[in-house]
């Protein structure tokens, strides 16, 4: 493919070398190669304008670098916002595009609504995909990447292979990090959503104007002109979505709006039962009843927001709504992993933030039988190297809603894994809470909880949900030692209910 014709493609002016042929795109000089287009960009710990010499020798034929950084050799594509550049440029180069593509975007629930988007378009009869936290899920298999957002190039490298293997329709998480990184676009989006907003990752972004501004470029420029914003417009409502509405209108945007206010798909009533929950909806006019066979509100929106999702790409309502009926679990949210030797279930749930931790508890809540004096005991922790002004506020969500809290490890990564879980407890306290313990080793406060856990109890472990390890340290010591909570959790109920 001519650069060239890439260029043209993205809208950039190219006073010379149209003709080379390019090979390939790379974002590390490590992997390039003859013919490669290489991105130099700015990171938090490494400057690829560094290395532009050794891209260009090892055969770099444009490199895509802010205007004052020299290039020698190759191509200079300058651009005051090099990532975003790049990834129009390379957009060209990954082709095919499955038909449909649509992104979603919040604080807590992506993974779950593309997850849960893909599974409705199934039931549809359509070949879908979902790429998020949990990886690359196809109709076949599952694959993880290790981040949310891959980098752009293996981002839009799996979108075009899962074209080329007949995949249709895509849902992606947009998480802030990506978004402001420029980690995932350059492909046609024609739908996207917003689940909710609130405290996280403060560590990266300067404050929740900075993280609402980058969530908010999924609205405001990654989306197609006449595509459609996907808004979950809950009971209390919220500011943060009343201004994600407002982005929309500001883009022409066509405004979707779900939940207990919401315009297009009204929730009029929502039942807990035993193994699920009933849903009243209304939806064109008319109302339907949902039997969703998962626990949780927080479910019951992300389900309603992946309906929206795929109807406004298209798909049949009442197709829709049958599958939203017959949505399976999502791997580590509310995952029920075993009943305790003295009959309490155990829950595996992902809630690293003080909202989810509230979301996860009160999914539980109307579980606990009070009559029995039965209790809700929590075990959690919070993650190193990670915004720490929420490690707090996660004691408090924790205390104030359960009866026991268990105070853990989440991944320490960098931080002294006491040091964090002292502010966790902080919050603990704050929340006036009694008795409240603290085990730095995940696998003993798991034990603790399941050996406290007595016949009308429930157990929830938040925090690492589908995680598969514990990491500990960084840089050159860091270390991932296997960690599955749900299997901890299992082989915990064995020990116990053995002795
Ligand atoms: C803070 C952050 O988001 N960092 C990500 C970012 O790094 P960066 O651009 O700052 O990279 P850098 O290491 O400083 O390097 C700068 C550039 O030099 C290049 N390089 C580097 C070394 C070299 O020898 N040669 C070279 O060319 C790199 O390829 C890069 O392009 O881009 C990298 C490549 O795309 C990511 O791997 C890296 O994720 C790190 C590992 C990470 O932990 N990210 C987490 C916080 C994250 O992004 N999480 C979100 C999820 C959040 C959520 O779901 O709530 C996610 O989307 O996954
Ligand atoms: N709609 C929601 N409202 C409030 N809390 C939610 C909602 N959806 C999910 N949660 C909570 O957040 C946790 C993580 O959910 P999920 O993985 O779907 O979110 P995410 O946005 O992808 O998270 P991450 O930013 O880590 O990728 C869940 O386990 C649950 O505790
Ligand atoms: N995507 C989130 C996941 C956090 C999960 C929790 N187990 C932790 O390590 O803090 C993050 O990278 O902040
Ligand atoms: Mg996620």
């Amino acid at each position: 493919m001519k650069l060239g014709a890439l260029a043209e493609r993205a809208g950039i002016t190219l006073s010379e070398g149209g003709d080379a042929s390019v090979t390939g795109f790379a974002i590390d000089h490590r992997k390039v190669a003859p013919g490669t287009v290489f991105g130099a960009f700015r990171g938090a710990s490494f400057n690829a304008e560094d290395v532009i010499p050794e891209a260009i020798q090892a055969g770099a034929v444009a490199v895509v670098a802010r205007p004052e950084v020299a290039v020698e050799g190759a191509v200079h594509i300058a651009d005051e916002e090099p990532r975003r550049a790049f990834a129009r440029l390379a957009a060209g180069f990954f082709t095919p595009m499955p038909n449909v593509i649509v992104a979603v975007t919040g604080t807590n629930g992506k993974t779950s609504t593309v997850e849960m988007t893909r599974q409705i378009w199934r039931m549809c009869g359509e070949r879908a995909a979902s790429i998020g936290t949990l990886g690359v899920t196809t109709p076949d298999e599952s694959v993880s990447t290790g981040l949310t957002t891959p980098d752009i190039v293996t981002f839009l490298s799996n979108m075009s292979g899962l074209a080329r293997e007949g995949v249709t329709h895509v849902a992606y998480e947009a998480s802030s990090h990506g978004l402001s990184q420029y980690r995932n676009e350059g492909v046609p989006v024609s739908a996207c959503a917003f689940t909710n907003f609130s405290r996280d990752h403060l560590d990266y972004h300067k404050d929740m104007e900075d993280y609402f501004a980058a969530k908010m470029r999924l609205f405001d420029e990654v989306v197609d002109d006449g595509g459609t914003a996907v808004i979950w417009h809950g009971g209390e409502g919220s500011e943060w979505t009343r201004r994600a509405i407002e982005h929309a209108q500001q883009r022409a945007l066509r405004v979707f709006t779900a939940g207990e206010q919401g315009e297009d798909i009204r929730l009029l009533a929502r039942t807990p039962t035993q193994l699920g929950q009933t849903l009243e909806i209304e939806y064109e006019g008319m109302q339907r009843t949902i039997k969703l066979p998962l626990i949780g509100a927080y479910q019951a929106s992300n389900a309603l927001v992946a309906a929206g999702l795929a109807l406004v790409s298209g798909a049949d309502a009442s197709m829709v709504f049958d599958a939203v009926g017959r949505l399976q679990p999502v791997r580590g949210r509310l995952e029920r992993a075993v009943i305790a030797p003295q009959g309490s279930p155990v829950y595996v749930d992902y809630a690293h933030t003080p909202d989810a931790i509230e979301a996860a508890i009160a999914a539980l809540k109307p579980h606990v039988d009070a009559e029995k004096n039965g209790r809700l005991i929590t075990v959690f922790g919070a993650g190193g190297d990670r915004d720490a002004g929420k490690r707090e506020p996660m004691g408090r969500a924790a205390a104030d809603q359960s009866d026991i809290v268990i105070v853990t490890d989440d991944n320490p990564r960098g931080e002294d894994a006491g040091a964090i879980r002292a502010q966790v407890m902080k919050g603990v306290h704050a929340a006036g809470s009694e008795g409240a313990q603290e085990i730095g080793g995940r696998r003993a406060a798991i034990a603790e909880a399941i050996r406290l856990a007595g016949a009308h109890d429930i157990v929830l472990i938040a925090g690492k949900g589908h995680e598969q390890g514990q990491i500990i340290g960084s840089g050159e010591n860091m270390r991932v030692l296997p960690f599955d909570d749900v299997t901890v959790a299992r082989e915990c109920a064995a020990e116990q209910g053995a002795a």
